[in-house]
């Protein structure tokens, strides 16, 4: 099977190393200025340092990837996306390897459901360096599928056993929409906080005050996902709750967002997780204050930043 990576940061770098690693055709895709030669991957899944391939314009890729790992922040899918239709048009399918909601609804806006697969990641990784990542923690392996069910079972089952062997563990469920928005709702109740507050998942929930805004972003989302139909593993806020603060926060407690460091340069990815609660919302005609202040809060930040703040929310 052969790979294409757009966008080698934290996590293009893991699929781009590790398939490497492996032995696949992988090449992955850098803005200009960008390439690399190799990468050295560090953390719980071990150390080594890895010869890649990239280039800085698609029209280098000499050949037709099966599968195109898509690993840009969602503030960049809509441009990333828009290079891709040449390969998709001749069998290439799109991995959405991202956070949020929006992401994988452009995919298949463009492309359609039968092209796009998506993914629950939630192993943390950070770059250390241009050429340097480091896998902080993983909470539980990778998920991916189709949530159509357009796609082969039997294509997605050989993908995640392709991945579990290169070192990133994988599995496929048709459930993956499910998996997502669990984790669309852990990052909506912790990213922004984590990165206003400049404080880890431990910290926001061990705060009596921020824990009860967290509590207040959890019953608005459940509320705008019941407008919507939108099912997850858990059928009411507080069953979500229970799990959220037992099982999900333990093995990140001391993690910051990867939003922190994103707000510090004027950059955010609020629109695909509080911000589109809130647009989704908005069309089922509910309302949701406090996620609305929260993503007002973090783009109030940015827009700081953007014009010569400091990209802290306090000082
Ligand atoms: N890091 C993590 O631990 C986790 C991240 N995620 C999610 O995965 C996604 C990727 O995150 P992450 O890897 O951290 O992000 P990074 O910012 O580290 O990596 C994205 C990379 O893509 C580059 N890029 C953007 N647009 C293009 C383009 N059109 N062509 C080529 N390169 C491009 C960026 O360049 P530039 O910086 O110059 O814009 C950057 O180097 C996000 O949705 C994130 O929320 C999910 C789970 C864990
Ligand atoms: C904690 C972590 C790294 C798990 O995926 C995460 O959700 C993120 O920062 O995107």
């Amino acid at each position: 099977m052969k790979f294409l990576v757009v966008g080698v940061g934290a996590v293009g770098s893991v699929f781009l190393s590790f398939l490497s690693r492996a032995g696949y055709k992988a090449v992955g895709l850098v803005k200009p200025g960008r390439s690399l030669s190799k990468i050295k991957v560090e953390g719980i899944w071990g150390e080594f340092e890895q010869e890649v391939i990239t280039v800085e314009d698609l029209s280098l890729v000499e050949y037709t990837p099966d599968v195109i790992v898509l690993s840009v922040k969602s503030y960049d899918t809509q441009s990333a996306l828009e290079g891709l239709s040449s390969f998709v048009e001749k069998g290439s399918y799109i991995l959405i390897a991202q956070n949020g909601y929006g992401n994988y609804e452009k995919a298949v806006e463009l492309f359609g459901d039968d092209k796009v697969i998506l993914s629950r990641i939630i192993f943390g990784a950070k770059r250390t360096n241009v050429d340097r990542v480091r896998i902080t923690v993983c909470a539980d392996p990778v998920v991916i599928g189709s949530p159509s069910g357009n796609i082969k079972e039997e294509f997605l089952n050989t993908l995640a056993d392709i991945f579990s062997k290169a070192g990133i563990p994988t599995r496929h469920d048709r459930e993956v929409y499910k998996y997502l928005w669990e984790k669309i709702i852990y990052n909506c109740a912790l990213n922004p906080l984590g990165a206003l507050f400049e404080l880890t998942y431990g910290q926001l929930v061990e705060n009596p005050y921020t824990r009860e805004i967290i509590n207040g972003i959890i019953d608005e989302i459940f509320m705008v996902l019941k407008a919507h139909r939108i099912e997850t593993f858990h059928t009411s806020s507080e069953e979500y709750k229970r799990h959220f603060y037992e099982k999900l926060v333990p093995p990140t407690a001391n993690h910051y967002p990867s939003m922190l460091e994103d707000i510090k340069k004027g950059k955010t990815e609020i629109d695909a997780l509080n911000g589109a609660i809130v647009e989704l919302g908005k069309q089922a005609n509910i309302e949701t204050p406090i996620n609305s202040v929260i993503t007002n809060m973090v783009k109030g930040v940015c827009y700081d930043k953007a014009f010569g703040g400091s990209g802290r929310c306090f000082g």
